[in-house]
């Protein structure tokens, strides 16, 4: 669906360097902190921005190659891009119906109805949460096949973000071979949703692992000086000193439980995993 190949951008002391891959059929997360260059990528792949050095092709063509036809499959969320304020809801309604041969009015409706988005308020009168869950809808309701997601919970609450999950899981039991690429600094967001996780951290691509490879391989020993001296340090990614000792992340947990039972072993959630990447020592 999509193939990113050593793309480079540079802004100044900040480089973007990324390679990515979404594949049919799966759902695949870009998690990274505030500024770790999500969007910089979006707007590359989207054609945006230009960039130094790479290749970038969606549904195996490059930007320029793409017909008309073929941008009609692709389903897109920026952050902070979305229709101006001084339209209603029905306007961009109107607007969806001329852009998109295959736009879906009634589900559009149906899920306008559904998520409590009013159609006869401006847009400007929206809260973030309804802003957020329109620009949704309506990457939705064209029989997109590719769905590119730039931080589409950023400003939701709780109960929102998990409202939203819902639909794109929705979205991806109608159809199996349908793709979603998504961003977001919510690494929870991403943990329940996708198949296939990268984590950027300025402008690098520092992890590449399937989610369910994560929650079973992945954990944080934590030891004692004594403890990381006498043991095997192969399968550890990155070491960080900790108040008790040493933090150790490793992607063979089951290794290190067998062969070292009195270590302290504590399976990695996402959010450990890139905490110990991303702030670690080694
Ligand atoms: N047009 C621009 N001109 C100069 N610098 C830019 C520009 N766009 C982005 N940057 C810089 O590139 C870096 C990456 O920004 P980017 O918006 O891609 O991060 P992000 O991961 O999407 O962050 P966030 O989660 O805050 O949206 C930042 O240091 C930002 O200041």
């Amino acid at each position: 669906m999509l193939e990113i190949k050593g793309v480079k951008k540079s802004y100044g002391e900040f480089q973007l360097d990324c390679s990515l891959n979404v594949e049919k059929g799966r759902i695949t997360g870009l998690v990274g902190e505030n500024g770790a260059g999500k969007s910089t990528l979006f707007k590359a792949v989207l054609g945006l921005i230009s960039y130094d050095a790479g290749e970038i092709k969606i549904l195996g063509k490059t930007q320029e190659e793409l017909s008309e036809k073929e941008k009609e499959e692709l389903g897109v969320v920026l952050a902070e891009a979305g229709f101006t304020g001084y339209l209603k809801g029905k306007d961009v309604e109107a607007v969806l119906a001329r852009l998109y041969p295959k736009f879906e009015a009634e589900k559009f409706h149906q899920m306008c109805e559904e998520y409590q988005i009013p159609l006869n308020k401006f847009i400007k009168e929206y809260s973030t949460g309804m802003k957020a869950k329109l620009n949704l809808i309506i990457a939705l309701t064209h029989q997109a096949e590719f769905l590119m997601l730039d931080e589409p919970t950023a400003g939701l609450d709780v109960g929102a973000r998990e409202g939203m999950l819902d639909i794109l899981r929705e979205y991806m039991e109608e159809k199996p071979e349908r793709s979603i690429l998504i961003s977001s600094h919510i690494s929870s967001d991403l943990e329940h949703l996708c198949d296939d996780i990268y984590v950027i951290h300025k402008g690098k691509i520092v992890l590449h692992e399937e989610m369910d490879t994560i929650l079973e391989k992945y954990a944080v020993l934590k030891v004692s000086e004594e403890q990381y001296r006498a043991m095997d340090k192969r399968y550890l990614l990155k070491e960080r000193k900790d108040f008790f000792g040493i933090a150790c992340l490793t992607n063979e947990k089951q290794y290190y439980m067998e062969n070292y039972p009195k270590i302290v072993v504590e399976s990695g959630s996402l959010d450990q995993v890139i905490l110990m990447l991303t702030g670690g020592e080694r």
